[in-house]
């Protein structure tokens, strides 16, 4: 790693604002996707709003691209480049929308190593490497901002790293990826499947052709990394967060959700807790669907919209709410951190560095204190609820509620008529780890044909 290098910074005072002879700030922009291209655009078309805001005119240096030669947001032809790694030597700050973590993190680094600032939408890279992102930002003095990559143009990283900076957050709890929640939304409003939702998200490009990172969870638990990271002052990776995805949440799943009065939501639950046993902190980070009450404010976030709340000590809780992705929302987001970094080019001072003091643990899954919703199908004879109240009893699950449909005329498996019944259970809060060993019990119980459906209930 070189020495630190930040001319603008060390000469703030000859850098001060000049109506006669400002020096451009010179801006580099990594990729040129949905997001590339709605920064370059705004860019340009603010150009004069974007100088008065930050002191300097804000100059388009160039734009990296993988291959010359397509028309792009209206840009002039001399700007794109196939050689990132030269033009990231040439910039005063440098936005990366590559996505990905090769070769964004070489080439954020290696404009680190050359004095540039860095602003940068990539949720998978900081949520795999953060620490080393800002550990060269620190040593080089410079800046390295990354406000899009959670929550699209909703501004969340930034109250949370600045402005709850003298309170202590408690908990995060959110819709954090646009286009699950646009398919459970799908699922709830016209009863479709999940196939059928996606490929509705994905004519509407909500979702890409390869909707893996987003249906499976990964998206949104690269996201809790970093608002748990940010939120409690310690280092939490996507690979530390429990994830599960929507893929297996069913019509009937939604269905039922709706019969309860709630809805299917896909999650990203950030705490901090206290290991029961030794009383040590720790946090514990999920991603998973869950059903919530019709009336929680999470529930009337519909189609790709996000929300999320962030509860803390002194002030309460509080909730962000807004789009989480797209090409100008995204841009938006992105576009504030460019003038907030190129102020401190201008006046001197940097954001906020790394925050990881606490090092907390990460809890495993089975520790998080969660409800379920269960529904089995039932043989409808004495005693059967009864075994199934024992099996909860068993593991130390108290139930909160049960309701049960009986079904006269349901074939059971040997394909003979005889009486059954559903059996609809909900429990009171427990360690994830024994709701989960009651329901492999239940599902060994004789009287028990089949678990029809298993769901987490949150946000009551
Ligand atoms: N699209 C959104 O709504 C959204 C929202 C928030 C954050 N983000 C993040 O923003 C980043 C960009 O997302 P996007 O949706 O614009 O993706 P995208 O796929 O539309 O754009 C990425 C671009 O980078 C280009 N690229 C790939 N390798 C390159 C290289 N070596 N040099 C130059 N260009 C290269 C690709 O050709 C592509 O045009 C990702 O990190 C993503 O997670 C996206
Ligand atoms: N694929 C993401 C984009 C924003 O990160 C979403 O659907 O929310
Ligand atoms: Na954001």
């Amino acid at each position: 790693m070189s020495a630190p290098v930040n001319p603008q910074v060390q000469t703030s005072a000859a850098a001060a604002p000049s109506a006669t002879s400002p020096t451009p700030l010179r801006v580099a922009l990594l990729g040129c996707g949905v997001v590339g291209s709605s920064v370059a655009r705004l860019l340009l078309s603010n150009r004069e709003a974007l100088a008065a805001r930050v002191g300097r005119p804000l100059e388009l240096a160039g734009v990296a691209v993988r291959r010359l030669g397509r028309d792009r947001a209206d840009l002039p032809a001399h700007l794109f480049t196939t050689d990132a790694e030269e033009l990231v030597t040439r910039a005063d700050v440098v936005v990366e929308v590559i996505g990905g973590i090769e070769p964004a993190r070489s080439l954020i680094l290696r404009a680190i190593e050359h004095g540039a600032s860095v602003v940068t939408a990539n949720k998978a890279l900081l949520a795999e490497d953060g620490p080393t992102l800002y550990a060269a930002a620190d040593a080089a003095g410079v800046d390295l901002y990354y406000e899009a990559s959670v929550a699209g143009a909703i501004p969340l990283l930034r109250p949370i790293r600045e402005s709850l900076a003298g309170d202590d957050v408690r908990r995060v709890l959110g819709i954090v990826n646009g286009t699950t929640n646009y398919v459970l939304d799908k699922m709830d409003s016209t009863g479709a499947g999940f196939s059928e939702a996606v490929a509705q998200a994905q004519a509407l490009g909500y979702a890409e052709a390869d909707p893996t990172a987003d249906v499976e969870g990964f998206d949104a638990a690269a996201k809790a990394a970093i608002l748990a990271s940010l939120g409690f002052h310690t280092r939490v990776r996507a690979a530390d967060v429990h994830r599960e995805g929507i893929t297996e949440v069913s019509a009937a799943d939604v269905a039922a959700a709706a019969e309860m009065g709630c809805v299917v939501k896909l999650l990203a639950i950030c705490e901090l807790a206290t290991d029961p046993e030794s009383g040590a902190a720790g946090v514990s980070v999920r991603v998973h669907p869950a059903m919530i009450p019709r009336t929680h404010p999470l529930a009337g976030v519909r189609e790709a919209f996000n929300a999320v709340f962030v509860e803390a000590d002194a002030a309460g809780q509080l909730m962000f709410y807004g789009p989480g992705a797209g090409g100008d929302p995204t841009a938006s987001a992105v576009l504030g951190d460019v003038v907030a970094v190129a102020r401190h080019r201008v006046v001197g001072g940097l954001g906020p560095r790394e925050s990881a003091y606490a090092e907390l643990p990460v809890f495993p899954m089975g520790r998080a204190v969660t409800r379920y919703y269960i529904s089995l199908d039932v043989a409808d004879r004495p005693g059967v609820l009864a075994a199934v109240a024992t099996v909860f009893a068993d593991h130390g699950v108290s139930i909160q509620q049960v309701r049960q449909v009986v079904h006269e005329t349901d074939p059971d498996r040997e394909g003979t008529r005889s009486p059954g019944a559903e059996l609809i259970i909900v429990t009171h809060a427990a360690p994830d780890a024994a709701l989960s060993a009651t329901v492999g019990a239940l599902a060994n119980l004789d009287a028990v044909r089949g678990v029809t459906s298993v769901m987490r209930v949150e946000g009551d």
